[in-house]
């Protein structure tokens, strides 16, 4: 079984279908890349799956089995389905220990997990224990963005949803974020990546979906979609900005 089914998706505002009738299916343990030109609808569909901030108009999203659609984000997160933020977010006075409990009082681990897996987390994505008391307004871009992968594994999730992770990143960074990604996915945790630098996408995506105005263009292998020629006209063509 597929542990995500979105099926006839859509989100309106107003007259514009953000998301217009989309469905694929996410199995177990892959990694599955969604890319598209700017406003094609990405964040909004992460948006719809997660429930945060809102669930879709139309159609239906079913992780494990239950139909999401209906519930609010943080039950959503309690059911295991965390995401990130195309903007790194984090609370600035916060420090960064305390900014990663909040995520596991958010999702999940707020079922009788605390401290442990939030050092844990952040042990993972490369904090020491040194770094655990700085504020997150202290940090670099990479170290926030490492902070909001910290937040949502500390809420033990079984499937992440990674709205552009590589994006403001140097290419060293790039290729660190990677690795770090390839580890999460080493975990068991469902990946779903949206991002617009291809290096990225190309290494780690199983199988690629192509958004255009809210609706599907395209899903298949990554480097057979890439190299479409509907695609590189409408889509990627002047998208290659990654190294
Ligand atoms: N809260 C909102 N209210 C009104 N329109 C919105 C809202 N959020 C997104 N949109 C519109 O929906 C469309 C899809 O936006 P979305 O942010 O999902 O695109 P995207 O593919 O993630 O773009 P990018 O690559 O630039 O992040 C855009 O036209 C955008 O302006």
């Amino acid at each position: 079984m597929s542990i995500l089914e979105v099926v006839g998706v859509s989100k309106l505002f107003g007259a514009l279908r953000a998301v217009d009738d989309v469905s694929f299916t996410v199995e177990a343990g892959e990694i599955f890349g969604i890319a598209g030109p700017n406003g094609s609808g990405k964040s909004t569909l992460f948006n719809t799956i997660s429930g945060i901030p809102f669930g879709p108009d139309e159609g239906r999203v079913v992780f494990q089995g239950q139909d999401l659609s209906r519930l609010k984000g943080h039950v959503i997160a309690r059911m295991g389905l965390a995401r990130t933020f195309q903007r790194e977010t984090a609370f600035d006075t916060l420090s960064v220990f305390e900014n990663a409990l909040m995520g596991a009082s958010y999702g999940r681990a707020a079922r009788g997990a605390g401290a442990a897996e939030v050092t844990e987390a952040l042990q993972f994505v490369g904090f020491d224990k040194a770094m655990f008391r700085r504020p997150a307004a202290e940090l670099s871009v990479y170290d926030r963005k490492c902070l909001m992968l910290a937040t949502a594994l500390a809420m033990s999730p079984r499937i992440l949803l990674l709205d552009e992770p590589a994006s403001g990143l140097t290419k060293p960074e790039i290729e660190d974020s990677i690795t770090l990604i390839r580890r999460i996915a080493g975990r068991g945790i469902t990946i779903l990546l949206i991002e617009h630098v291809l290096t990225m996408l190309l290494t780690l995506s199983q199988r690629l979906m192509v958004l255009n105005q809210g609706r599907m263009l395209i899903l298949g292998e990554p480097e057979e979609v890439v190299r479409n020629p509907e695609v590189i006209r409408a889509y990627l063509g002047d998208r290659r900005r990654a190294a």
